[in-house]
């Protein structure tokens, strides 16, 4: 099946920190694919922006070499045409230079986009400049990168200083889980089938697994991540949208604040988490492989690299249901998925029943699909025994295409922008819910002696992991690679 593009209409684009590490491997990348997937209309112009005194070609160099190595497949003629339409202006976020320059680039009568792919200290300073050098208007956009605050506090400040120079309506802050292909899935296969919303509550449902699991560690990026750990960078932000996305009402329309209203009440409705529910791990070293205190370099870091927690959800739908969430890294296989586990059918019909919970896995990656577990006849004579069996999709068979082609989440939130639809990107209100919720539990642990876990690179996480699972006679789905 050939993936479907609509084209956008024209727009200025300018890359905050075009030449920055996220720009080299997403941004420019994804935006490459969809001139290819021919999305990008013909005059529409990206305007990379840093401290660098580039040319314009210089920042042509630079992408092109970006691209070649982060893009699945390169077209050379495709890829001069398209940094054809590159430009660059050298810029201080800080400073004066370099903005009316930017300011005479831009055109009217196009949408403008500014994305800001900078370190978050300076998402103020840009959205002050843009707007007091007149480059952004009433319906400018600006792209906001993770992380939104690292509390409550500073997402609140964050949200007061946007709202100063934007609309909430121009502000589209970044979760690339949610432009992931089988997160929106989530939301087809809920709201467009009859036959899983009359059995996806506390009724039906025994409970729910969200696992986020990555086989990386944090090498590279220890100084970022030891100043946040999985708390900050994982459960507050993508698995919390994960399960608000499994857990919200439908909402009246496909609509951005109705889904958002909807996510924002199930964010309301979290329980506080107990300290008896909540396990954090560090990975160690390994035979040659350094452990999260070589790669953070803080030999006394007491950050989680691993996290899993029970989560209550108060309301109708949900209570008695528990969500069990974990995230690491430096784990047995990356694999991203959702877990719905219905109870067991309330009598028994078959003696030797060998009767098990049917599960729904939702697989966000790698392998979009899904898969749900139902109960069988075991084949042959021997009488009326059961046996699971699972009906399992691959996105990508079912619809006759490869995985490489579907659009990378960068691509479509991109692509999102530029269309003014802001149904995947979080509103101010949700944000600052998430930290509420987070909150309590990140200070408890910072106030707190207790180092986290220790755990082995290549396992399913800390043992206490499990236990949180077998006192409750339940039991996670293995990591598998
Ligand atoms: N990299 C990743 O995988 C991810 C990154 N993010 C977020 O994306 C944002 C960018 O991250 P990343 O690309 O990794 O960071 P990098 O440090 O790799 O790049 C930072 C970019 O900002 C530019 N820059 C730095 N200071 C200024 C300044 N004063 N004025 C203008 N430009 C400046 C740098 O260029 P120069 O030095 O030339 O000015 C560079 O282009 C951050 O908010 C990060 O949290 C979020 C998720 C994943
Ligand atoms: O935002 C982040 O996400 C990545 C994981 O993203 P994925 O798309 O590869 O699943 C994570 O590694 C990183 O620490 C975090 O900041």
């Amino acid at each position: 099946m050939v993936v479907r593009t609509i084209p956008v209409e024209d727009f200025d684009l300018v890359i905050f920190g075009a030449t920055g590490d996220l720009a080299h491997r997403k941004i420019l990348p994804g935006l490459y694919r969809r001139y290819l997937a021919g999305q990008m209309p013909p005059d529409a112009r990206i305007i990379g922006a840093a401290r660098s005194e580039l040319t314009d070609d210089g920042f042509r160099d630079e992408t092109r070499k970006a691209i070649e190595e982060f893009a699945p497949k390169v077209d050379k003629s495709q890829l001069d045409a398209f940094l054809g339409q590159l430009s660059y202006v050298a810029i201080d976020a800080k400073g004066t230079g370099g903005w009316e320059q930017l300011k005479e680039r831009m055109r009217d009568g196009v949408v403008r986009a500014f994305y800001f792919s900078v370190a978050p200290s300076l998402f103020g300073d840009l959205a002050q400049r843009l707007s007091e050098y007149g480059i952004a208007d009433d319906s400018s956009r600006i792209v906001v990168e993770k992380p939104f605050g690292r509390d409550l506090e500073s997402a609140r400040a964050l949200n007061a200083t946007l709202a100063q120079h934007f609309a909430e309506k121009q502000i589209y802050r970044i979760d690339h889980y949610l432009g992931k292909e089988t997160v929106q899935n989530l939301m087809a296969v809920r709201f467009a089938n009859i036959l899983f919303e009359p059995l996806w509550n506390a009724q039906f449902v025994d409970h729910v697994q969200i696992t986020v699991s990555e086989t990386v560690g944090v090498g590279g990026r220890g100084s970022y991540y030891d100043n946040s750990g999985a708390m900050r960078d994982m459960v507050q932000n993508h698995l919390m949208q994960l399960l608000c996305l499994t857990a919200m009402e439908p909402p009246y329309h496909f609509d951005p604040d109705a889904v958002r209203d909807e996510k924002l009440k199930v964010i309301r409705a979290l329980e506080p988490v107990s300290e008896t529910e909540i396990v954090r791990g560090q990975y160690q070293a390994d035979g040659g492989d350094p452990g999260y205190i070589d790669d953070a370099e803080n030999p006394a870091s007491r950050t989680e690299s691993y996290v899993a927690l029970k989560v209550r959800i108060s309301n109708w739908r949900w209570q008695g249901t528990p969500f069990y969430l974990r995230t690491g890294k430096k784990l047995r296989a990356r694999t991203s998925e959702i877990v719905i586990t219905f109870k067991e059918p309330p009598h028994s019909i078959f003696d030797e029943s060998g009767q098990k919970a049917n599960q729904l896995v939702i697989r966000l990656q790698p392998d979009e699909g899904m898969d749900l577990t139902v109960m069988i006849k075991e084949p042959g004579p021997g009488g009326m025994r059961l046996m699971q069996v699972p009906l399992d999709m691959s996105f990508a068979d079912a619809l006759g295409t490869e995985a490489a082609d579907m659009p990378d989440a960068y691509e479509r939130l991109i692509m999102d922008v530029i269309r003014g639809n802001q149904t995947l990107f979080m509103r101010g209100d949700e944000v600052e819910a998430a930290w509420a919720w987070a909150d309590p539990i990140i200070k408890a642990w910072e106030e707190g002696k207790a180092r986290p876990e220790p755990y082995d690179p290549g396992s399913s996480g800390p043992d206490e992991a499990l236990r949180l699972m077998h006192r409750d006679n339940r039991r996670w789905r293995e990591i598998r690679a």
